[in-house]
């Protein structure tokens, strides 16, 4: 790594809010060389990554764009033809799918992927493969590695700077107080006229605008040192609770949190995987495509892509999947991405599909599905058998789930608009459900850093609510003696337990049904205790997966079993009860409306 590089200034993660900031001591170093230190530092990327676009992101925030997307060069009249002829020249021995090695799921459930690996086992001998690697792939391969060794190099690097300037005087001291608080205090006095509060109020916007963000960076490293090796490294008679505070106000400043959210994440995790997961959060996750199998192979779609100037390598886990290390050419503008062979979209949201392990000429239902991206995977799992209803409240979100069934060849699929609420009095009897739920999406901030401070503790009430809802009617919606299925998948993009573990266990209590394994290898177990409540504990089953784990978004999913159409009579009682109430308060409403009519009679 060059000198030059390791002077960018200083610049605040994205999206910083710089709450609650203190006058911290002066840098010893230059501050522009130990910013570098921090961005670079904040990066945990294993590999060079394109930012994931959100065009069929899952975020039930974000819109997607409609737009016909503009034809690359690619397409225009000889450009195309000449392409193709080199593709066919350069990759006559197509590309290497080391996939079926890779890929681990525990039972034979989603057979349509194994189908594939047959399918793909027929087609070419996979001892020629691996020793006639086209020159792309060893291309994209040695530019893959040069790119990890130069990260590597600079993360060494910086690392070293970082040790050698940051005196230890400067270390985070909690017997020392805070010097802003010091000399707030010092400055303040009873009776100041409006003068002295416009320049206590022009220094605060100083503070601000000078914060040392490096110095800020090694007091965040120093307390969770010390927080790690308590017993040792506190200073006498300073609280855990102490070194917490300091911790989470110095995460506000850094990363530009708010309080009550950098609160959620230091409760799910220790304080040093919180800090990973604040860092993750700093950078994108790598863009990944789908390779859509109701109109092209993964391999040959890898390999057209290749062709023209597409760095990619397949996702290792996954059938189907294709992360975009490099491109010279627009990912949404391809003429293959125009033929619908394939749909960007998260890694994570393969997951929840996986899961659910559609098979062909089921009746399957997508509650949550706009704009798409899941359910066209689940069409494609069916292989365009069966019936697959595709569901989503928003009208306008409805657009882009038809254009992508469109564009992707999806022909099993029927959509409707409704509130997934009113769902089994609609329709029911299905053998799989999917709810992908909307959440607050706390697994998507390095997409929208905007979550950092627009999300409070009143939206995670609000949607689980709406969470517990969808799931139970879900769960109604689906047929226990399906002979295929009796299966409920639920997901979100979120990571509070009360979006997750929180609402599956509410499924437990209210419905007959049981978790199962989600059969998908990796992922973290979900939580069977947190805090003050107590989970089933099956919910171990379910899976968590975090951004500075598996880069990827973060998830949870959850895969149920329906036991038996019967509801659990507590619940009776208490719909019972509801429907008593609310016909009381009918009577009583009509009674007093119509009081009013006879007297206008
Ligand atoms: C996380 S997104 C779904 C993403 C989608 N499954 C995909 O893979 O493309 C959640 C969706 O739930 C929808 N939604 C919110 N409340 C709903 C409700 N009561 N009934 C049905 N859909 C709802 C939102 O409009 C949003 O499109």
């Amino acid at each position: 790594m060059n000198r030059k590089s390791a002077v960018a200034p200083v610049k605040a993660p994205t999206g910083k809010r710089l709450v609650g900031a203190k006058k911290t001591t002066p840098a010893p170093v230059p501050i522009k060389k130990v910013a570098t230190v921090t961005k670079k530092s904040v990066a945990p990327s294993k590999k060079p990554v394109i930012q994931q676009e959100s065009e069929e992101d899952d975020s039930e925030f974000e819109e997607v764009s409609e737009e016909t997307p503009k034809k690359s060069k690619l397409i225009d009249s000889d450009d195309e033809e000449e392409s193709d002829d080199d593709f066919n020249k350069k990759n006559t021995k197509g590309f290497s799918d080391e996939n079926q090695k890779w890929l681990k799921m525990k039972n034979k459930e989603d057979d349509e992927e194994e189908d594939e690996d047959e399918e793909e086992d027929e087609d070419e001998d996979s001892d020629e493969e691996e020793e006639e690697q086209t020159n792309f792939e060893i291309q994209s391969k040695k530019l893959i590695a040069k790119k990890r060794k130069e990260e590597l190099e600079n993360i060494k690097e910086i690392q070293s700077d970082f040790n050698k300037e940051i005196p230890e005087a400067d270390k985070f001291d909690p017997t020392q107080g805070d010097e802003s608080e010091a000399e707030d205090s010092q400055d303040g006095s009873e009776g100041e006229d409006d003068e002295d509060e416009d320049e206590e109020e022009k220094e605060k916007k100083d503070d601000l605008l000078n914060i040392d963000l490096p110095m800020v960076y090694q007091r965040i490293k120093d307390v969770i040192q010390t927080l790690e090796n308590f017993g040792q490294q506190r200073k006498q008679g300073i609280s855990r609770q102490t070194y917490m505070d300091r911790l989470r106000e110095d995460i506000c400043t850094y990363f530009g949190y708010s309080q009550w959210l950098a609160d959620v994440f230091l409760k799910i995790f220790n304080a040093s995987e919180a800090l990973e997961f604040f860092e993750a959060n700093e950078t994108h996750r790598p863009l990944t495509i789908r390779a859509n199998t109701l109109k092209v192979r993964r391999k040959d779609l890898a390999e057209a892509l290749i062709a023209r100037g597409v760095h990619l390598e397949p996702i290792k886990w996954s059938q189907v999947g294709l992360t975009i290390y490099d491109t010279q050419v627009a990912i949404g503008a391809t003429p293959e991405y125009l033929a619908g062979q394939y749909i960007q979209q998260s890694a994570s949201s393969f997951l929840p599909v996986l899961a659910l392990a559609p098979q062909p000429n089921e009746r399957v239902l997508d509650l949550c599905a706009s704009p798409g991206g899941k359910t066209t995977y689940i069409a494609a799992m069916m292989k365009n058998t069966g019936t697959l209803v595709a569901n989503d409240v928003n009208k306008d979100r409805i657009k882009s789930l038809v254009a992508n069934i469109h564009r992707l060849g999806v022909k099993n699929c029927m959509v409707s608009n409704l509130d997934g609420r009113q769902y089994p009095s609609v329709l029911s009897g299905f053998d799989r459900v999917l709810v992908d739920a909307p959440c607050v999406g706390l697994g998507v901030i390095s997409k929208d850093p905007q979550i950092k401070i627009s999300k409070s503790e009143q939206d995670v009430i609000t949607c689980t609510h709406t969470q517990k809802e969808l799931l139970l009617k879900a769960i109604d919606s689906v047929d226990a003696a399906s002979p295929t299925g009796g299966i409920i998948v639920y997901s979100t993009c979120s990571l509070t337990v009360e979006e997750n573990e929180a609402v599956v266990d509410y499924a437990l209590r209210n419905r007959d049904v049981i978790v199962v394994d989600t059969t998908i290898e990796f992922g973290v177990d979900g939580f069977t205790s947190y805090r003050e409540s107590r989970f089933h504990p099956s919910l171990s089953l379910t899976k968590r997966y975090y951004p500075h784990t598996h880069n990827m978004d973060g998830f949870y999913i959850a895969k149920l079993k329906k036991r038996s159409n019967t509801i659990p009579k507590d619940e009776e009682k208490q719909q019972k009860q509801i429907s008593n109430k609310r016909k009381n308060s009918d009577t009583s409403s009509s009674d007093s409306e119509s009081k009013p009519n006879k007297k206008q009679q």
